[in-house]
């Protein structure tokens, strides 16, 4: 794991990547500071978007999570299991998912519909990365508000996990081809 580390490529710095919440944070703000919003951190990927965003939104809001996971450590996507609902009533809220990847975006449009049927008023979806290729669900094509983009390599770091481990490294970087597979 050590070398996971050492030979992937740092697209963007902690410092970076500040900056870029920093002006999701003014966007996100300037659209819900008065709906009183419900933010749910999308566990575990959304656990360091949710941390770093949140006190740079400086209005009233509650914060709960949801847990789905669609990748389970592996390096490609399949269906989607659903391991914890919110335990705060989403009826009549406007909801504001955080994610650290829209990748193909199976994920964030499940989630998406599921918060709609529960009575969300609206749902929103912040996301620290947005991986660019042509394989988005037919759902959504992005999410309300992007931090950053990056190219279409496996990523990790801020939230985003090489097999489990890495979601705490010191930035976002994209795996090298040695790991991959690729
Ligand atoms: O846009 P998609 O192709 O659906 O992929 C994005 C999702 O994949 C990751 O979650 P994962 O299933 O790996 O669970 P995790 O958050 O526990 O890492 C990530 O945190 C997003 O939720
Ligand atoms: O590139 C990725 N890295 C980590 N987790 C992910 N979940 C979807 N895509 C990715």
């Amino acid at each position: 794991m050590l070398d996971v580390l050492k030979q992937a490529e740092c697209l963007y710095s902690p410092k970076q990547i500040d900056a870029a919440i920093d002006a999701m944070a003014e966007k996100i703000s300037s659209v819900m500071a008065d709906k009183l919003p419900l933010l749910l951190c999308v566990m575990n990927g959304g656990i360091i978007l949710t941390g770093h965003l949140a006190p740079k939104l400086s209005f009233p809001l509650h914060i709960d999570y949801i847990h789905a996971t669609r990748y389970r450590e592996q390096l490609t996507g399949s269906d989607l299991h659903w391991r914890v609902s919110p335990a705060t009533s989403l009826q009549g809220r406007a909801v504001l998912l955080l994610d650290d990847i829209f990748d193909e975006g199976e994920t964030l449009a499940a989630i998406r519909r599921w918060c709609l049927e529960q009575g969300a008023a609206d749902v929103y979806s912040a996301v620290l990365v947005d991986k660019q290729h042509d394989r988005k669900t037919a759902d959504i094509k992005q999410a309300d508000f992007t931090a950053l983009y990056a190219e279409d390599k496996y990523l990790f770091g801020y939230g985003m996990d090489y097999k489990g481990f890495w979601r705490n490294a010191p930035g976002i970087f994209a795996a090298s081809d040695a790991h991959t597979g690729s």
